[in-house]
């Protein structure tokens, strides 16, 4: 297994009896590998088996069939070795309302003998050591959910895993969730991210895997998922879009009218639709490469397989995984 990966799974599989006694599955045979280094968005719908293979991960909870390793130890065989390399932030910590932050910590820090003088490390680490001594009581919900950051920052782990870290937060509080991860990222740490909201992961995350009914079904870099799905479209605003649509057919290129504008796929340069325009004197007013975000491919690769949307496709027949920049 290589070691470049923190995280790889493979077969890794889970089932739940329903209330009427049949086998559910939650996590159908998942192959996920999270690299080294960076944030990995892990995203599906709701109920796409996400916070299930995290809690297997944890060792939480027992997978039925598969592997999984973290940093190439097999979990949950190895976890007791791996385990101090790992943060989770699962579920709200309990700190105390009346003291501070810096207190809460400092108490922790006892409590899992780690060195206090690291309190104020990991304070800065999540953007809170001007807010230090104020009480917890006192702290926006984006101000807890950065401090359980940071407690769980206290044993120095390689690997942090966030399981929709920004569920009921503002767009403030998202936005400084982002923040943090970014900044765990930049300083050489691995986040996992899962969320099932592609724009808040999108501007945050190296790479991704995107899940459905439990199973992998795309995988890569952010910006080559994109690429994968923009094969670049140019947006073309003009008065007159017949005879623009016109002049720019006749130049071989694929031209397709939306409203009062036209659309120019293929690649082609913007200066030479402008060029090829101004030669028969038609003005462009606007002219803007057509942005394909994670979300409409997020939306595509998903489309009808949130849960209960359709029933899992007959053994055999599963949607092959699709990985950015491979042919497919
Ligand atoms: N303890 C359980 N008992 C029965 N079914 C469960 C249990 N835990 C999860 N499931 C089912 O397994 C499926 C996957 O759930 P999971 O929570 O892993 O999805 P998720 O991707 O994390 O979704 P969300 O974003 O809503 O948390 C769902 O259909 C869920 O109802």
């Amino acid at each position: 297994m290589s070691t470049d990966l923190a995280i790889s799974t493979r077969g890794l599989r889970k089932t739940y009896r329903n209330r009427r006694g049949q086998r559910a599955v939650a996590v159908g045979g998942l192959d996920l590998d999270v690299p080294v280094g960076g944030v990995h968005g892990f995203l599906g719908p709701n109920g796409a088996g996400k916070t299930t293979t995290i809690r297997m991960l944890l060792g939480l909870i027992r997978a039925d069939s598969g592997t999984m390793t973290v940093f190439g130890q097999t979990v949950p065989e190895r976890l007791p070795d791996v385990i101090g390399r790992v943060g989770a932030i699962v579920e709200q910590p309990k700190f105390f309302p009346s003291f501070s932050g810096r207190k809460n910590l400092t108490m922790l820090a006892r409590a899992i003998d780690a060195p206090t003088s690291l309190v104020d490390v990991v304070l800065s680490d999540v953007g809170l050591l001007d807010r230090a001594d104020d009480r917890y009581k006192g702290y926006s919900l984006g101000m807890k959910q950065r401090l359980a950051i940071a407690a769980t920052l206290l044993k120095d782990p390689d690997l942090l895993i966030f399981d929709e870290p920004t569920n009921g937060l503002d767009p403030a509080g998202i936005r400084e969730i982002r923040g943090t991860m970014r900044g765990l990222a930049d300083r050489g740490k691995t986040v996992l991210v899962s969320s099932h909201i592609l724009a808040e992961v999108e501007q945050v995350a190296d790479t991704v895997s995107i899940i459905a009914r439990g199973e992998l079904i795309a995988s890569g870099s952010v910006a080559d998922l994109i690429g994968a799905g923009a094969a670049g479209t140019v947006r073309v605003g003009i008065a007159d879009v017949p005879r623009a649509q016109q002049v720019l057919g006749a130049q071989g290129w694929t031209v397709r009218p939306e409203g009062r504008y036209l659309l120019v796929d293929g690649g082609v340069a913007p200066a030479s639709i402008t060029e090829a325009l101004a030669a028969q004197r038609l003005f462009v007013d606007e002219l803007v490469p057509v942005r394909v975000d994670l979300e409409s491919v997020f939306l595509d690769l998903t489309a009808g397989r949130g849960p209960g949307t359709h029933a899992p496709p007959p053994e055999g027949e599963h949607r092959p995984a699709h990985h950015a920049g491979e042919a497919s």
